[in-house]
Protein backbone atom coordinates (compact mmCIF):
# COMPACT_ATOMS: atom_id res chain seq x y z
CA UNK A 1 0.00 0.00 0.00
CA UNK A 2 2.94 2.54 0.92
CA UNK A 3 4.54 2.10 -2.34
CA UNK A 4 1.45 1.97 -4.56
CA UNK A 5 1.64 5.90 -2.94
CA UNK A 6 4.73 6.23 -3.82
CA UNK A 7 7.01 5.36 -1.21
CA UNK A 8 10.17 5.10 -2.64
CA UNK A 9 12.03 4.32 0.68
CA UNK A 10 14.36 1.61 0.78
CA UNK A 11 13.54 -1.50 3.24
CA UNK A 12 15.83 -1.85 6.83
CA UNK A 13 15.36 -5.57 7.00
CA UNK A 14 18.54 -6.53 8.06
CA UNK A 15 18.79 -7.29 11.91
CA UNK A 16 22.72 -6.91 12.04
CA UNK A 17 22.61 -3.63 10.03
CA UNK A 18 19.47 -2.15 12.50
CA UNK A 19 22.07 -3.33 15.72
CA UNK A 20 24.94 -1.19 14.08
CA UNK A 21 22.69 1.62 13.67
CA UNK A 22 21.78 1.36 17.23
CA UNK A 23 24.97 0.97 18.35
CA UNK A 24 26.17 3.78 16.72
CA UNK A 25 23.24 5.79 18.23
CA UNK A 26 24.32 4.51 21.74
CA UNK A 27 28.29 5.91 20.95
CA UNK A 28 26.86 8.92 20.13
CA UNK A 29 25.10 9.50 23.21
CA UNK A 30 27.60 7.88 25.28
CA UNK A 31 25.68 4.62 26.27
CA UNK A 32 27.45 2.21 24.19
CA UNK A 33 28.17 -0.28 27.20
CA UNK A 34 24.74 0.81 28.75
CA UNK A 35 21.93 -1.36 26.87
CA UNK A 36 22.04 -4.00 24.31
CA UNK A 37 21.11 -3.12 20.93
CA UNK A 38 18.93 -6.01 20.55
CA UNK A 39 16.75 -4.93 23.48
CA UNK A 40 16.77 -1.38 21.94
CA UNK A 41 15.16 -3.00 18.86
CA UNK A 42 12.45 -4.95 20.44
CA UNK A 43 11.25 -2.20 22.54
CA UNK A 44 11.39 0.15 19.73
CA UNK A 45 9.25 -2.92 17.70
CA UNK A 46 7.14 -3.32 21.00
CA UNK A 47 6.20 0.67 21.16
CA UNK A 48 5.48 0.71 17.37
CA UNK A 49 3.09 -2.31 17.37
CA UNK A 50 1.09 -0.56 20.52
CA UNK A 51 0.96 2.52 18.12
CA UNK A 52 3.38 4.45 19.80
CA UNK A 53 6.06 7.34 18.27
CA UNK A 54 8.80 8.79 20.02
CA UNK A 55 6.53 11.91 21.22
CA UNK A 56 3.66 9.41 22.28
CA UNK A 57 5.84 8.22 25.07
CA UNK A 58 5.66 10.03 28.36
CA UNK A 59 8.33 9.04 30.02
CA UNK A 60 8.85 8.31 34.28
CA UNK A 61 12.03 7.73 35.17
CA UNK A 62 15.32 9.02 33.43
CA UNK A 63 15.63 5.54 31.52
CA UNK A 64 12.33 6.00 29.95
CA UNK A 65 13.73 9.73 28.64
CA UNK A 66 17.04 7.83 27.47
CA UNK A 67 15.12 5.33 25.61
CA UNK A 68 12.80 7.55 24.06
CA UNK A 69 16.10 9.82 23.05
CA UNK A 70 17.39 6.18 21.55
CA UNK A 71 14.16 5.72 19.40
CA UNK A 72 13.42 9.05 18.28
CA UNK A 73 17.74 8.93 16.81
CA UNK A 74 16.90 5.91 15.43
CA UNK A 75 13.64 7.30 13.98
CA UNK A 76 15.37 10.32 12.70
CA UNK A 77 18.43 8.06 11.17
CA UNK A 78 16.09 6.53 9.27
CA UNK A 79 14.22 9.36 7.57
CA UNK A 80 17.67 11.00 7.23
CA UNK A 81 18.73 7.90 5.30
CA UNK A 82 15.59 7.02 3.44
CA UNK A 83 15.05 4.02 5.45
CA UNK A 84 11.22 2.02 6.26
CA UNK A 85 11.69 -0.79 8.81
CA UNK A 86 9.26 -4.01 8.76
CA UNK A 87 7.42 -2.33 11.97
CA UNK A 88 6.93 1.01 10.13
CA UNK A 89 5.02 -0.88 7.77
CA UNK A 90 2.36 -1.29 9.88
CA UNK A 91 2.32 2.03 11.46
CA UNK A 92 2.87 4.11 8.45
CA UNK A 93 -0.15 1.85 6.73
CA UNK A 94 -2.24 2.44 9.91
CA UNK A 95 -1.88 6.91 9.36
CA UNK A 96 -2.40 6.55 5.78
CA UNK A 97 -5.10 4.59 6.64
CA UNK A 98 -6.34 6.51 9.01
CA UNK A 99 -5.63 10.01 7.48
CA UNK A 100 -6.60 9.43 3.83
CA UNK A 101 -10.36 8.28 3.62
CA UNK A 102 -9.82 8.12 -0.25
CA UNK A 103 -6.88 5.57 0.28
CA UNK A 104 -8.84 3.62 2.71
CA UNK A 105 -12.24 3.58 0.77
CA UNK A 106 -10.17 2.05 -1.92
CA UNK A 107 -8.74 -0.44 -0.18
CA UNK A 108 -11.75 -1.52 1.48
CA UNK A 109 -13.78 -2.07 -1.75
CA UNK A 110 -10.36 -3.75 -3.16
CA UNK A 111 -10.35 -6.17 -0.45
CA UNK A 112 -13.77 -7.76 -0.50
CA UNK A 113 -13.00 -10.98 2.43
CA UNK A 114 -10.30 -11.08 4.58
CA UNK A 115 -9.24 -13.69 6.42
CA UNK A 116 -6.15 -13.73 9.10
CA UNK A 117 -4.67 -16.70 10.48
CA UNK A 118 -2.97 -17.31 13.92
CA UNK A 119 -5.04 -15.08 15.39
CA UNK A 120 -4.45 -15.10 19.09
CA UNK A 121 -0.80 -13.55 18.00
CA UNK A 122 -2.36 -9.93 16.76
CA UNK A 123 -0.97 -7.08 18.30
CA UNK A 124 -2.78 -3.83 18.90
CA UNK A 125 -1.74 -2.27 15.55
CA UNK A 126 -2.18 -5.65 13.25
CA UNK A 127 -5.83 -5.80 15.03
CA UNK A 128 -6.72 -2.31 13.99
CA UNK A 129 -5.64 -2.64 10.29
CA UNK A 130 -7.80 -5.33 10.49
CA UNK A 131 -10.55 -3.85 11.66
CA UNK A 132 -10.09 -0.75 9.22
CA UNK A 133 -9.97 -2.50 5.80
CA UNK A 134 -12.50 -4.86 6.73
CA UNK A 135 -15.17 -1.70 7.49
CA UNK A 136 -17.94 -1.50 6.72
CA UNK A 137 -18.99 -4.96 5.45
CA UNK A 138 -16.73 -6.30 7.86
CA UNK A 139 -16.72 -9.48 5.61
CA UNK A 140 -13.94 -11.25 8.17
CA UNK A 141 -12.53 -14.16 9.49
CA UNK A 142 -10.19 -14.94 12.06
CA UNK A 143 -8.68 -18.42 12.76
CA UNK A 144 -6.78 -19.11 16.12
CA UNK A 145 -6.74 -20.54 19.47
CA UNK A 146 -7.04 -18.59 22.70
CA UNK A 147 -6.06 -21.23 24.50
CA UNK A 148 -1.87 -20.49 22.44
CA UNK A 149 -1.77 -16.96 23.16
CA UNK A 150 1.81 -16.72 24.54
CA UNK A 151 3.27 -13.79 22.94
CA UNK A 152 1.70 -11.11 25.70
CA UNK A 153 5.57 -9.72 25.90
CA UNK A 154 5.81 -9.38 22.33
CA UNK A 155 2.47 -7.28 22.00
CA UNK A 156 -0.36 -9.82 21.15
CA UNK A 157 -3.28 -9.68 23.66
CA UNK A 158 -5.61 -12.86 24.70
CA UNK A 159 -8.26 -10.24 25.00
CA UNK A 160 -8.69 -9.19 21.02
CA UNK A 161 -9.77 -13.61 20.69
CA UNK A 162 -11.60 -13.50 23.67
CA UNK A 163 -13.97 -10.11 22.85
CA UNK A 164 -14.04 -10.24 19.29
CA UNK A 165 -17.94 -10.56 19.41
CA UNK A 166 -17.98 -8.16 21.15
CA UNK A 167 -16.30 -6.05 18.85
CA UNK A 168 -18.20 -8.00 16.27
CA UNK A 169 -21.72 -8.81 17.76
CA UNK A 170 -22.58 -10.67 14.29
CA UNK A 171 -19.78 -12.70 13.67
CA UNK A 172 -21.00 -16.38 14.17
CA UNK A 173 -18.41 -18.91 15.80
CA UNK A 174 -17.06 -21.98 14.05
CA UNK A 175 -15.18 -24.17 16.44
CA UNK A 176 -12.80 -26.87 15.36
CA UNK A 177 -12.59 -29.10 18.13
CA UNK A 178 -11.20 -32.20 16.32
CA UNK A 179 -7.56 -32.83 17.00
CA UNK A 180 -5.97 -34.92 14.51
CA UNK A 181 -2.54 -34.04 15.64
CA UNK A 182 -2.13 -36.26 19.29
CA UNK A 183 -3.54 -40.00 20.51
CA UNK A 184 -6.96 -38.98 22.73
CA UNK A 185 -4.49 -39.31 26.14
CA UNK A 186 -2.55 -36.26 25.22
CA UNK A 187 -5.43 -34.52 23.89
CA UNK A 188 -7.06 -35.39 27.56
CA UNK A 189 -4.19 -33.95 29.74
CA UNK A 190 -4.32 -31.09 27.28
CA UNK A 191 -7.68 -30.37 27.62
CA UNK A 192 -7.12 -30.18 31.73
CA UNK A 193 -4.80 -28.34 31.99
CA UNK A 194 -6.42 -25.81 30.06
CA UNK A 195 -10.04 -26.33 31.37
CA UNK A 196 -9.80 -24.49 35.20
CA UNK A 197 -8.37 -21.05 33.07
CA UNK A 198 -9.99 -17.97 34.03
CA UNK A 199 -10.59 -16.89 30.79
CA UNK A 200 -11.28 -18.53 27.45
CA UNK A 201 -13.61 -19.56 25.07
CA UNK A 202 -16.00 -22.69 26.41
CA UNK A 203 -14.33 -25.73 23.95
CA UNK A 204 -13.76 -29.23 24.73
CA UNK A 205 -11.16 -31.42 22.00
CA UNK A 206 -12.07 -34.36 20.83
CA UNK A 207 -9.06 -36.83 19.66
CA UNK A 208 -9.39 -38.60 16.25
CA UNK A 209 -6.72 -41.21 17.27
CA UNK A 210 -6.31 -43.27 20.22
CA UNK A 211 -3.06 -44.28 21.84
CA UNK A 212 -1.50 -46.82 24.04
CA UNK A 213 0.66 -44.81 26.01
CA UNK A 214 -0.36 -42.49 28.62
CA UNK A 215 1.61 -39.51 29.12
CA UNK A 216 4.31 -40.77 31.30
CA UNK A 217 5.41 -38.70 34.45
CA UNK A 218 9.57 -38.58 35.51
CA UNK A 219 10.49 -37.25 38.90
CA UNK A 220 14.45 -36.94 38.95
CA UNK A 221 16.59 -35.54 42.16
CA UNK A 222 17.95 -32.84 39.90
CA UNK A 223 17.96 -31.51 36.43
CA UNK A 224 21.63 -33.46 35.82
CA UNK A 225 19.63 -36.65 36.63
CA UNK A 226 16.53 -35.71 34.51
CA UNK A 227 19.31 -34.99 31.62
CA UNK A 228 20.79 -38.31 32.07
CA UNK A 229 17.54 -39.97 31.98
CA UNK A 230 15.88 -38.53 28.97
CA UNK A 231 19.32 -39.23 27.18
CA UNK A 232 19.33 -42.82 28.49
CA UNK A 233 15.32 -43.20 26.74
CA UNK A 234 16.43 -41.56 23.76
CA UNK A 235 19.16 -43.91 22.93
CA UNK A 236 17.31 -47.38 23.99
CA UNK A 237 14.32 -46.21 22.34
CA UNK A 238 17.00 -45.27 19.21
CA UNK A 239 18.78 -48.63 19.80
CA UNK A 240 15.86 -50.58 19.68
CA UNK A 241 14.47 -49.24 16.21
CA UNK A 242 11.25 -47.70 17.59
CA UNK A 243 12.33 -43.95 17.21
CA UNK A 244 15.34 -42.12 15.16
CA UNK A 245 16.34 -38.80 16.62
CA UNK A 246 14.11 -36.84 14.74
CA UNK A 247 11.08 -37.62 16.13
CA UNK A 248 12.12 -36.67 19.75
CA UNK A 249 11.79 -32.62 20.52
CA UNK A 250 13.04 -31.17 24.06
CA UNK A 251 10.82 -28.37 25.56
CA UNK A 252 11.50 -26.22 28.28
CA UNK A 253 10.54 -22.42 29.72
CA UNK A 254 13.85 -21.08 30.07
CA UNK A 255 17.36 -21.36 28.80
CA UNK A 256 18.79 -22.21 32.00
CA UNK A 257 15.98 -25.66 32.46
CA UNK A 258 18.09 -26.67 29.02
CA UNK A 259 21.65 -26.35 30.02
CA UNK A 260 22.27 -29.60 31.36
CA UNK A 261 20.47 -31.47 28.56
CA UNK A 262 22.54 -29.89 25.96
CA UNK A 263 25.86 -30.51 28.27
CA UNK A 264 24.45 -34.28 28.55
CA UNK A 265 24.07 -34.46 24.48
CA UNK A 266 27.44 -33.28 23.87
CA UNK A 267 28.96 -35.79 26.66
CA UNK A 268 26.97 -38.28 24.68
CA UNK A 269 27.34 -37.34 21.03
CA UNK A 270 23.61 -37.60 20.53
CA UNK A 271 23.09 -35.87 17.34
CA UNK A 272 20.59 -32.51 18.21
CA UNK A 273 20.12 -29.01 17.55
CA UNK A 274 19.10 -25.81 18.93
CA UNK A 275 17.10 -23.42 17.97
CA UNK A 276 16.79 -19.29 18.15
CA UNK A 277 19.96 -16.45 19.19
CA UNK A 278 19.90 -17.28 22.76
CA UNK A 279 20.55 -20.62 22.46
CA UNK A 280 24.07 -21.14 22.96
CA UNK A 281 23.61 -20.78 27.53
CA UNK A 282 27.44 -20.08 27.80
CA UNK A 283 26.95 -16.86 25.16
CA UNK A 284 24.45 -15.49 26.95
CA UNK A 285 25.48 -12.11 27.11
CA UNK A 286 24.80 -12.06 31.45
CA UNK A 287 26.68 -15.37 31.47
CA UNK A 288 29.41 -14.73 29.23
CA UNK A 289 31.51 -12.70 31.40
CA UNK A 290 31.71 -14.55 34.20
CA UNK A 291 33.36 -17.51 31.54
CA UNK A 292 35.63 -14.66 30.46
CA UNK A 293 36.79 -13.64 33.60
CA UNK A 294 37.39 -17.79 34.17
CA UNK A 295 39.58 -17.71 30.60
CA UNK A 296 41.53 -14.69 31.78
CA UNK A 297 42.33 -16.46 35.07
CA UNK A 298 43.84 -19.08 32.84
CA UNK A 299 45.41 -16.57 30.42
CA UNK A 300 45.19 -12.81 30.55
CA UNK A 301 46.22 -12.21 26.88
CA UNK A 302 42.89 -12.84 25.15
CA UNK A 303 41.60 -10.23 23.56
CA UNK A 304 38.50 -10.91 22.99
CA UNK A 305 37.63 -11.62 26.60
CA UNK A 306 39.15 -8.73 27.55
CA UNK A 307 37.03 -6.44 25.75
CA UNK A 308 34.13 -8.63 26.77
CA UNK A 309 34.42 -8.29 31.02
CA UNK A 310 35.50 -3.76 30.81
CA UNK A 311 32.32 -2.91 32.39
CA UNK A 312 32.98 -5.40 34.96
CA UNK A 313 35.74 -3.12 35.91
CA UNK A 314 33.67 -0.20 35.24
CA UNK A 315 36.35 0.49 32.32
CA UNK A 316 34.56 1.27 28.70
CA UNK A 317 34.74 -1.26 25.92
CA UNK A 318 35.69 1.55 23.51
CA UNK A 319 38.94 2.81 25.61
CA UNK A 320 40.29 -0.92 26.23
CA UNK A 321 39.75 -1.84 22.16
CA UNK A 322 41.67 1.11 21.67
CA UNK A 323 44.56 0.54 23.91
CA UNK A 324 44.91 -3.21 23.07
CA UNK A 325 45.68 -1.69 19.58
CA UNK A 326 48.22 0.40 20.93
CA UNK A 327 49.42 -3.11 22.56
CA UNK A 328 49.47 -4.60 19.84
CA UNK A 329 51.08 -1.89 17.79
CA UNK A 330 54.22 -1.75 20.38
CA UNK A 331 54.95 -5.57 20.42
CA UNK A 332 55.45 -5.24 16.13
CA UNK A 333 57.21 -2.09 16.50
CA UNK A 334 59.31 -4.01 19.33
CA UNK A 335 58.87 -7.57 17.83
CA UNK A 336 58.25 -8.90 21.02
CA UNK A 337 54.78 -10.32 22.81
CA UNK A 338 53.31 -9.02 26.21
CA UNK A 339 53.22 -11.65 28.67
CA UNK A 340 50.08 -9.94 30.71
CA UNK A 341 47.56 -7.90 28.17
CA UNK A 342 44.82 -7.13 31.00
CA UNK A 343 47.42 -6.34 33.46
CA UNK A 344 49.03 -4.39 30.82
CA UNK A 345 45.51 -2.59 29.65
CA UNK A 346 44.74 -1.77 33.38
CA UNK A 347 48.13 -0.18 34.21
CA UNK A 348 47.96 2.29 31.45
CA UNK A 349 44.09 2.97 31.44
CA UNK A 350 45.23 3.57 35.60
CA UNK A 351 46.66 6.81 34.71
CA UNK A 352 43.71 8.33 33.91
CA UNK A 353 41.39 7.12 37.10
CA UNK A 354 41.11 8.42 40.58
CA UNK A 355 43.03 6.79 43.04
CA UNK A 356 40.13 4.69 44.40
CA UNK A 357 39.60 3.04 41.13
CA UNK A 358 42.92 2.17 40.42
CA UNK A 359 42.73 0.47 43.93
CA UNK A 360 40.31 -1.54 42.98
CA UNK A 361 41.27 -2.60 39.13
CA UNK A 362 44.14 -3.62 41.72
CA UNK A 363 42.20 -5.38 43.59
CA UNK A 364 40.20 -7.18 40.66
CA UNK A 365 43.98 -8.19 39.00
CA UNK A 366 44.62 -10.19 42.50
CA UNK A 367 41.23 -11.90 42.57
CA UNK A 368 42.53 -13.51 39.04
CA UNK A 369 45.54 -14.69 40.71
CA UNK A 370 43.44 -16.21 43.29
CA UNK A 371 40.90 -17.43 41.23
CA UNK A 372 43.47 -19.36 38.93
CA UNK A 373 43.65 -22.69 41.30
CA UNK A 374 40.09 -23.03 42.44
CA UNK A 375 37.65 -25.58 41.56
CA UNK A 376 35.39 -24.25 38.55
CA UNK A 377 32.21 -24.07 40.76
CA UNK A 378 33.86 -22.28 43.85
CA UNK A 379 35.83 -19.70 41.16
CA UNK A 380 31.92 -18.79 40.09
CA UNK A 381 30.64 -18.35 43.76
CA UNK A 382 33.67 -15.95 44.14
CA UNK A 383 32.70 -14.09 41.45
CA UNK A 384 29.10 -14.17 41.48
CA UNK A 385 29.20 -12.92 45.60
CA UNK A 386 32.62 -12.32 46.68
CA UNK A 387 33.73 -8.66 47.35
CA UNK A 388 35.87 -7.57 44.75
CA UNK A 389 33.97 -8.94 41.63
CA UNK A 390 30.74 -8.92 43.57
CA UNK A 391 28.85 -9.93 39.94
CA UNK A 392 25.12 -10.12 40.80
CA UNK A 393 25.44 -6.89 42.82
CA UNK A 394 26.68 -4.95 39.50
CA UNK A 395 24.21 -6.76 37.76
CA UNK A 396 21.54 -5.43 40.17
CA UNK A 397 22.82 -1.82 39.93
CA UNK A 398 23.02 -1.94 36.31
CA UNK A 399 18.86 -1.51 35.10
CA UNK A 400 19.69 -0.88 31.71
CA UNK A 401 20.96 -3.85 31.16
CA UNK A 402 18.07 -5.77 32.32
CA UNK A 403 15.61 -3.93 30.97
CA UNK A 404 13.18 -6.28 29.39
CA UNK A 405 14.91 -9.22 31.53
CA UNK A 406 13.47 -10.58 34.40
CA UNK A 407 16.21 -10.71 37.48
CA UNK A 408 14.84 -13.88 38.62
CA UNK A 409 15.55 -15.24 34.38
CA UNK A 410 18.96 -13.81 35.54
CA UNK A 411 19.91 -15.68 38.75
CA UNK A 412 18.41 -18.68 37.89
CA UNK A 413 21.08 -18.53 34.60
CA UNK A 414 23.99 -18.23 36.87
CA UNK A 415 22.68 -20.45 39.16
CA UNK A 416 22.60 -22.93 36.34
CA UNK A 417 25.96 -21.96 35.39
CA UNK A 418 27.37 -23.03 38.99
CA UNK A 419 25.43 -25.93 38.69
CA UNK A 420 26.81 -26.86 35.37
CA UNK A 421 30.46 -26.19 36.93
CA UNK A 422 30.11 -28.86 39.56
CA UNK A 423 30.87 -31.79 37.31
CA UNK A 424 34.51 -30.49 36.04
CA UNK A 425 37.65 -30.36 38.59
CA UNK A 426 39.63 -27.69 37.56
CA UNK A 427 38.84 -24.14 35.14
CA UNK A 428 40.55 -25.67 32.21
CA UNK A 429 38.84 -28.55 32.07
CA UNK A 430 35.76 -26.82 32.47
CA UNK A 431 37.02 -24.29 29.71
CA UNK A 432 37.31 -26.88 27.66
CA UNK A 433 34.03 -28.32 28.03
CA UNK A 434 32.27 -25.31 27.09
CA UNK A 435 34.31 -24.95 23.99
CA UNK A 436 33.08 -28.46 22.98
CA UNK A 437 29.77 -27.28 23.58
CA UNK A 438 30.69 -23.62 21.29
CA UNK A 439 32.29 -26.27 18.61
CA UNK A 440 29.01 -28.03 18.50
CA UNK A 441 26.57 -25.91 18.48
CA UNK A 442 28.49 -24.22 14.96
CA UNK A 443 28.47 -27.73 13.80
CA UNK A 444 24.58 -27.61 14.53
CA UNK A 445 24.35 -24.35 11.60
CA UNK A 446 24.59 -26.41 8.86
CA UNK A 447 22.10 -28.22 9.80
CA UNK A 448 19.67 -26.42 11.59
CA UNK A 449 18.61 -25.11 8.31
CA UNK A 450 17.90 -28.96 6.94
CA UNK A 451 14.36 -30.18 8.33
CA UNK A 452 14.95 -33.76 7.68
CA UNK A 453 17.89 -33.77 9.54
CA UNK A 454 18.03 -37.01 11.91
CA UNK A 455 19.01 -34.68 15.41
CA UNK A 456 17.13 -34.15 18.54
CA UNK A 457 15.42 -30.65 18.39
CA UNK A 458 15.39 -28.93 21.56
CA UNK A 459 13.87 -25.32 21.43
CA UNK A 460 11.60 -23.23 24.19
CA UNK A 461 8.08 -23.66 24.15
CA UNK A 462 7.40 -20.28 22.63
CA UNK A 463 9.76 -21.55 19.53
CA UNK A 464 7.39 -24.75 19.50
CA UNK A 465 4.11 -23.28 18.55
CA UNK A 466 3.08 -24.66 15.54
CA UNK A 467 5.16 -27.52 14.94
CA UNK A 468 4.17 -30.95 16.22
CA UNK A 469 6.81 -34.06 17.43
CA UNK A 470 6.39 -37.86 17.61
CA UNK A 471 7.45 -37.23 21.35
CA UNK A 472 7.93 -34.83 23.46
CA UNK A 473 9.96 -34.43 26.30
CA UNK A 474 8.72 -31.60 28.40
CA UNK A 475 11.41 -30.76 30.88
CA UNK A 476 11.15 -28.68 34.40
CA UNK A 477 7.87 -28.78 34.77
CA UNK A 478 7.89 -27.48 38.43
CA UNK A 479 6.81 -24.22 40.30
CA UNK A 480 9.45 -21.51 39.66
CA UNK A 481 9.98 -22.64 36.39
CA UNK A 482 6.34 -23.13 34.81
CA UNK A 483 4.97 -21.16 36.15
CA UNK A 484 7.97 -19.02 36.35
CA UNK A 485 9.12 -16.96 39.08
CA UNK A 486 9.04 -13.88 37.49
CA UNK A 487 5.37 -14.47 36.33
CA UNK A 488 4.72 -14.98 40.68
CA UNK A 489 5.89 -12.00 41.26
CA UNK A 490 4.07 -9.70 38.71
CA UNK A 491 2.72 -8.05 41.33
CA UNK A 492 5.06 -7.01 43.00
CA UNK A 493 7.18 -6.24 39.45
CA UNK A 494 7.89 -3.03 38.47
CA UNK A 495 5.72 -1.91 35.18
CA UNK A 496 7.79 -3.07 31.99
CA UNK A 497 8.71 0.19 30.47
CA UNK A 498 6.96 -0.75 27.02
CA UNK A 499 3.56 -0.70 29.04
CA UNK A 500 0.19 -1.85 27.70
CA UNK A 501 -2.21 -0.02 25.91
CA UNK A 502 -5.35 -1.44 27.27
CA UNK A 503 -4.39 -3.77 30.42
CA UNK A 504 -7.07 -6.75 31.14
CA UNK A 505 -9.16 -4.93 33.55
CA UNK A 506 -11.23 -8.22 34.84
CA UNK A 507 -7.24 -9.85 36.38
CA UNK A 508 -4.75 -8.91 38.14
CA UNK A 509 -1.15 -9.12 37.17
CA UNK A 510 -0.46 -11.88 38.89
CA UNK A 511 -3.97 -13.89 37.20
CA UNK A 512 -2.52 -12.46 33.88
CA UNK A 513 0.58 -13.80 34.21
CA UNK A 514 -0.02 -16.93 35.59
CA UNK A 515 -3.43 -17.56 32.70
CA UNK A 516 0.02 -17.38 30.27
CA UNK A 517 1.93 -19.14 31.88
CA UNK A 518 -0.50 -21.92 32.01
CA UNK A 519 -1.18 -21.37 28.14
CA UNK A 520 2.29 -22.25 27.67
CA UNK A 521 1.95 -25.58 30.05
CA UNK A 522 -1.06 -26.31 27.40
CA UNK A 523 0.96 -25.83 23.74
CA UNK A 524 4.15 -27.51 25.20
CA UNK A 525 1.69 -30.63 25.65
CA UNK A 526 -0.30 -30.53 22.52
CA UNK A 527 2.91 -30.31 20.51
CA UNK A 528 3.55 -34.56 20.71
CA UNK A 529 1.56 -36.84 18.55
CA UNK A 530 2.60 -40.23 20.48
CA UNK A 531 4.31 -39.93 23.00
CA UNK A 532 4.40 -37.48 26.08
CA UNK A 533 7.23 -37.58 28.69
CA UNK A 534 7.11 -35.29 31.70
CA UNK A 535 9.30 -33.97 34.11
CA UNK A 536 9.42 -32.45 37.23
CA UNK A 537 12.95 -32.32 39.45
CA UNK A 538 12.54 -32.96 42.81
CA UNK A 539 15.45 -30.33 43.46
CA UNK A 540 16.22 -27.23 41.95
CA UNK A 541 19.56 -25.03 42.42
CA UNK A 542 19.33 -26.94 45.71
CA UNK A 543 16.23 -26.34 46.99
CA UNK A 544 13.23 -28.57 46.98
CA UNK A 545 11.20 -27.87 43.95
CA UNK A 546 7.33 -28.51 43.75
CA UNK A 547 5.56 -30.13 40.65
CA UNK A 548 4.01 -26.96 38.59
CA UNK A 549 0.40 -26.47 40.05
CA UNK A 550 -0.55 -26.89 36.65
CA UNK A 551 -0.34 -30.59 36.30
CA UNK A 552 -1.63 -30.61 40.38
CA UNK A 553 -4.56 -29.21 38.96
CA UNK A 554 -4.90 -31.07 36.02
CA UNK A 555 -4.32 -34.21 37.69
CA UNK A 556 -7.31 -33.47 40.44
CA UNK A 557 -9.61 -32.39 37.72
CA UNK A 558 -8.74 -35.89 36.42
CA UNK A 559 -9.98 -37.79 39.58
CA UNK A 560 -13.18 -34.89 39.55
CA UNK A 561 -14.70 -35.76 36.59
CA UNK A 562 -14.22 -39.21 36.61
CA UNK A 563 -14.54 -39.91 40.44
CA UNK A 564 -11.50 -41.37 41.25
CA UNK A 565 -7.79 -40.70 42.50
CA UNK A 566 -5.62 -40.61 39.66
CA UNK A 567 -2.60 -42.33 39.09
CA UNK A 568 0.69 -40.86 40.49
N1 LIG B 1 -8.90 -33.34 8.47
C1 LIG B 1 -7.75 -33.90 8.84
N2 LIG B 1 -7.55 -35.22 8.73
C2 LIG B 1 -6.40 -35.79 9.12
N3 LIG B 1 -5.36 -35.10 9.67
C3 LIG B 1 -5.50 -33.78 9.80
C4 LIG B 1 -6.69 -33.11 9.41
N4 LIG B 1 -6.53 -31.78 9.67
C5 LIG B 1 -5.30 -31.65 10.23
N5 LIG B 1 -4.68 -32.84 10.30
C6 LIG B 1 -3.34 -33.09 10.88
O1 LIG B 1 -3.35 -32.63 12.23
C7 LIG B 1 -2.12 -32.00 12.56
C8 LIG B 1 -2.37 -30.58 13.07
O2 LIG B 1 -2.88 -29.78 12.02
P1 LIG B 1 -2.55 -28.23 11.92
O3 LIG B 1 -1.08 -28.05 12.13
O4 LIG B 1 -3.18 -27.69 10.69
O5 LIG B 1 -3.33 -27.73 13.18
P2 LIG B 1 -3.27 -26.34 13.95
O6 LIG B 1 -4.66 -26.02 14.34
O7 LIG B 1 -2.52 -25.33 13.19
O8 LIG B 1 -2.46 -26.79 15.25
P3 LIG B 1 -1.77 -25.90 16.39
O9 LIG B 1 -2.43 -24.57 16.39
O10 LIG B 1 -2.01 -26.68 17.66
O11 LIG B 1 -0.32 -25.89 16.06
C9 LIG B 1 -1.26 -32.07 11.31
O12 LIG B 1 -0.41 -33.20 11.43
C10 LIG B 1 -2.25 -32.26 10.19
O13 LIG B 1 -1.70 -32.97 9.12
Amino acid sequence: MLREQGDKRKVLSNERFKQVIIKKILQDMNLKDDYQPETILSMISYWKNQILRPNDIKPESSIEEELKQIYKQYEDWKENNQYIDFDDFMLETYFLLTYEPEVLKYYQEKFKYILVDEFQDTSYIQYELMKLLAAPQNNLCVVGDDAQTIYGFRGAESHFILNFDKVFPHAQQVLLDINYRSTDKIVGLGNEIIRKSKQKIDKQLKAMRTGYQSPKFLRPNTINEEAKIIADTIQTLVHNGEKTYKDFAILYRTYAASRAMYDEFVLRKIPFVTYGNDSLFYNHSFVKPIVDILRLSQNPNLEEAIVSVAPVFFLKKDEVERTLNRIATMEYIEGKQSENKLKEVISILSKHVKSFQRDALQEKLLELEKLKTLAPEKAIKHIRTGRVFSYDKYLDMNKRQSLTFHKEMVMEMLNELENSAKRHKTITDYLQFIEQIYLTHQEMDAVRINEEANVVKCMTIHQSKGLEFDTIFFISFIENVLPHKAALFADYQEDRIARNNQPNKNLSKLEEALEEEKRLAYVAITRAKNQLFISSPKKHHNEKAKVSRFLLEALTSVRDTYGRQTKK
